[in-house]
């Protein structure tokens, strides 16, 4: 499917979201779209798929003039997008989901739609098992369901928001090879990315946003050199990290099994200091998330047992490691972090948290105000959460972290954002370190683990394989930790 979008223009009330965009996409070609967090790509890709109007412009598919109302009617024309957060129904199985939107067979049983979903799994070399709660996937896994269910639609274009982060190395793998197969049959693929190297291993062709406007379109081999100065403008600067002493102990893990996540954890031992940035290295579901989760109290565990600042922890609920000064900040923004349909102001309002009563708006707005200002978010105090791009929405998150926080729980703390938010929120982040906030995260990218961390711990099927400090951790024993061919 040919695509070409004719000076697209879209209004959020004041925002000016797409500022006149051209974009043309020849047939059975992978192609990029690149731009920094708020850059507008969402919004362009949104309305060609059908789920916002455009405010002016044509959109052209096969060189016939399309308008869709719906993102139903988008579907009917061969258009479907994959969300960064995927669009499935947790409670459901994983063939349950796979049946969504596909017409009806009342006579196709249970067993045909599974060996269907079987057969095009296969074809990609997904394992995908069919009854399998679909909560319990990984969101590499889910987006390998939505991608055969999409093609098993019939999709002949497909549009992917940011599908590489909060992904594995190996998931990643698995999916370019997918959209390479994909483009080969002849269906278009539009990949809207943050990451040049994604770009560079799949994309022939990238159209670079930046403010709402195309900023420049480049054809493969790609040059960084030229890229940047796009997506940018001037190169974001080099984080600098200070070089810190770390002495007293403020999180301890000893002995610790849990179960959940792929793996659960087994007999995780490790100490924290205050000061200390730990990264959290491992293939999705290896243990960093049920480690991360139990350092917050939003899980228990099975053995072992935690301290906090001296004091035995095991078992306390969330909000007592809260009022202890943990503070957790968790990787689904919108489904766990934010609560869409709330404003900023709100947001403040909830997060005062106060005894009383009577809500102290004034107070709430008045923060909301200085929060927007002191982080950069783009929007206002009577913004929605949900209205705020993604970069926007983790500034969002880490300005309600409690300013009395001494513990703080990250996860994928960059997911989605563009290098320069990337160091933006690090350089926040290295900030509250250096007064002394331990802080944890966890990352699917190697590079921000060795970049932002004093200390490396990585998990591999639950256990913890390797625990080094940054200095030591050379990305090829690090690499090889992840990957499962080192224990200690
Ligand atoms: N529903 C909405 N209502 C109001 N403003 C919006 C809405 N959706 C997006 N915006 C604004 O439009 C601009 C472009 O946002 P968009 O999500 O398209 O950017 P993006 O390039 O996809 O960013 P990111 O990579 O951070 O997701 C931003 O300023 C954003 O705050």
């Amino acid at each position: 499917m040919e695509i070409e979008l004719r000076k697209i223009h879209k209004f959020y009330g004041p925002v000016h979201a797409n500022r006149g965009i051209d974009l043309h996409v020849r047939s059975g070609t992978i192609h990029g779209v690149l731009g920094e967090n708020g850059a507008g790509k969402s919004t362009l890709m949104k309305i060609l798929a059908g789920a916002t109007p455009r405010s002016s412009g044509e959109i052209l598919l096969d060189g016939r003039a399309v308008a869709f109302a719906h993102p139903a009617e988008a579907f009917r024309a061969g258009i479907g997008m994959l969300y960064q957060d995927p669009l499935d129904f947790p409670p459901l199985t994983v063939l349950e989901n796979f049946r969504v939107g596909q017409p009806a067979h009342p006579r196709k049983s249970a067993k045909a739609w599974a060996n269907l979903l079987d057969s095009l799994c296969r074809a990609f070399g997904f394992y995908l098992d069919p009854k399998a709660p679909m909560e319990s996937l990984t969101l590499g896994e889910r987006q390998q369901l939505e991608l055969v269910r999409l093609l098993s639609l019939g999709c002949r274009l497909l549009i992917l928001d940011e599908p590489t982060t909060g992904i594995s190395a190996a998931q990643k793998e698995l999916l370019f090879r997918a959209l390479r197969r994909v483009a080969k049959e002849g269906k278009t693929v539009l990949l809207v990315s943050h990451k040049l190297e994604d770009v560079e291993s799949l994309c022939e062709h990238v159209t670079v946003l930046r403010q709402g406007q195309v900023t420049g379109s480049l054809s493969a081999p790609f040059d960084a050199r030229d890229i940047l100065p796009l997506m940018f403008g001037t190169p974001p600067a080099p984080l600098h990290k200070s070089t810190r002493t770390f002495q007293h102990v403020s999180l301890e893990f000893l002995q610790v099994s849990a179960s959940g996540g792929r793996a659960g954890l087994h007999e995780a031992t490790a100490t924290f200091r205050r000061g200390e940035v730990v990264g959290l290295a491992g293939l999705e579901g290896s243990g960093q998330g049920v480690f991360l989760r139990l350092a917050a109290g939003l899980q228990r565990s099975t053995s072992g047992h935690l301290r906090l600042f001296g004091d035995d922890c095991t078992g306390w609920s969330y909000h007592a490691f809260r009022r202890r000064g943990v503070a957790f900040v968790p990787e689904n923004r919108l489904e766990e972090g934010l609560i869409a349909g709330l404003t900023l102001t709100e947001h403040f309002a909830l997060a005062a948290c106060t005894p009383s009563l009577r809500v102290p708006w004034h107070q709430a707005r008045q923060l909301a105000e200085q929060k927007v200002q002191q982080f950069r978010i783009r929007g206002s105090a009577n913004s929605h959460a949900d209205a705020l791009s993604g970069g926007n929405q983790q500034r969002l998150l880490l300005s309600l972290i409690p300013s009395d926080a001494s513990v703080l729980l990250l996860e994928q703390p960059t997911r989605g954002l563009d290098v320069e938010s990337t160091h933006w929120v690090w350089k926040h982040l290295l900030r509250l370190a250096d007064s002394g906030v331990t802080i944890l995260f966890s990352s699917a990218e190697l590079d921000e683990i060795l970049m932002a961390s004093d200390r490396v711990l990585v998990f591999y099927n639950g256990r913890i394989v390797l625990d080094v400090d940054a200095q030591d951790a050379h990305p090829d024993l690090v690499g090889a930790a992840i990957a499962g061919r080192l224990s200690l």
